[in-house]
């Protein structure tokens, strides 16, 4: 039984349809990030995945439980994109009132504090905490109720590079421990090594879901490939290769998927005249834009 099963859901509100027939499936220890154009539904669904709004028609299930019952709000943890505490409680006194709420020792809060790097501003109130130490908590908050399945949306906007970072780390270590991972963002390039399945929603429709691997094989964009020459020979190279000529000693090409190998053993070919080759398949930006408008262009 998958965590969360998301079963053909419709949302309208009036005539305006915002999720359109959408289905998404989330396994334990999986991590699936939510991507889409502002607007293309993601906290409609996010929000109707937690119970907060009705939907129009369709199921979904956390763990065999309805969406938005007591059971499933149990087994869920959610970070929203702007999280508000009290300002008036330090992060310390936050976090034992969450672990209270959730009948978990505060021991484990303290410990929390530590994890999420916050051990130094426990006690200090959370009003005067920065955008980012307040998503700490917010993520410690997640992970003190141990649950089976975490929805962060949007995470890590306003972080800086380190603590995103961390912050993967420790979604990484959530689901190491068997929970399953539902996270939207805007941010494409962390979530390429960062998770496991991605799903692209366009206009309230899902366009995409798969594997990065899977989306590059089905989009089947053009890799580049850029060769540093040994000597000073790019002109003779350019000859025999084709592509452009970059920054003096480099020329760029550009090949379908199911050309490359053949190039590339051309270019190996080439012996000592090559100093290095990089290969770069489509990034998940490039992936993003082709399945969020193809769906448009094909129309
Ligand atoms: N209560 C509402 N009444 C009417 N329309 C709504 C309501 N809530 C959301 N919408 C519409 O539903 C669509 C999807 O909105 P949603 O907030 O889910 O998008 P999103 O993908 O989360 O966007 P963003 O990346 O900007 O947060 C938008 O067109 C929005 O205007």
């Amino acid at each position: 039984m998958p965590a969360l099963k998301i079963d053909h859901i419709v949302k309208r509100h009036g005539t305006l349809e915002t999720l359109s027939d959408v289905s998404l499936s989330v396994e334990a220890g999986e991590r699936v990030a939510l991507l889409g154009h502002n607007g293309a539904g993601k906290t409609t669904l996010i929000k109707i995945v937690l119970g907060l709004m009705p939907k129009t028609a369709g199921e979904i299930e956390v763990l065999g439980h309805p969406a938005g019952s007591a059971a499933a709000r149990k087994i869920t943890g959610y970070l929203p994109e702007s999280v508000a505490f009290h300002g008036a409680l330090t992060g310390r006194e936050q976090l034992h009132h969450f672990a209270r709420l959730k009948s978990t020792p505060t021991k484990i809060a303290d410990d929390l504090l530590e994890r999420v790097g916050l051990a130094h501003a426990a006690d200090r109130k959370i009003r005067t905490y920065s955008k980012g130490m307040r998503q700490r908590i917010g993520l410690a908050q997640v992970v003190l109720g141990q649950p089976k399945l975490a929805i962060l949306d949007e995470p890590t906007s306003g972080l800086d590079p380190v603590s995103r970072h961390e912050f993967y780390d420790i979604v990484e270590e959530l689901a190491d421990q068997g929970a399953a991972v539902l996270l939207s963002s805007h941010a494409l390039t962390e979530l390429e090594l960062r998770t496991d399945r991605i799903a692209i929603l366009s206009k309230g429709q899902l366009v995409a879901n798969d594997s990065l691997q899977q989306l590059r094989a089905k989009a089947s964009l053009p890799i580049k490939i850029k060769i540093s020459a040994a000597r000073d020979d790019i002109d003779g190279m350019k000859e025999k290769l084709g592509g452009q000529r970059v920054n003096g000693q480099s020329l760029e090409l550009v090949c379908a998927p199911d050309k490359k190998m053949r190039l590339l053993s051309t270019i190996t070919g080439l012996g000592p005249a090559v100093k290095d080759v990089d290969v770069t398949p489509a990034s998940l930006e490039e992936l993003y834009r082709y399945f969020s408008t193809a769906k448009e262009s094909a129309k």
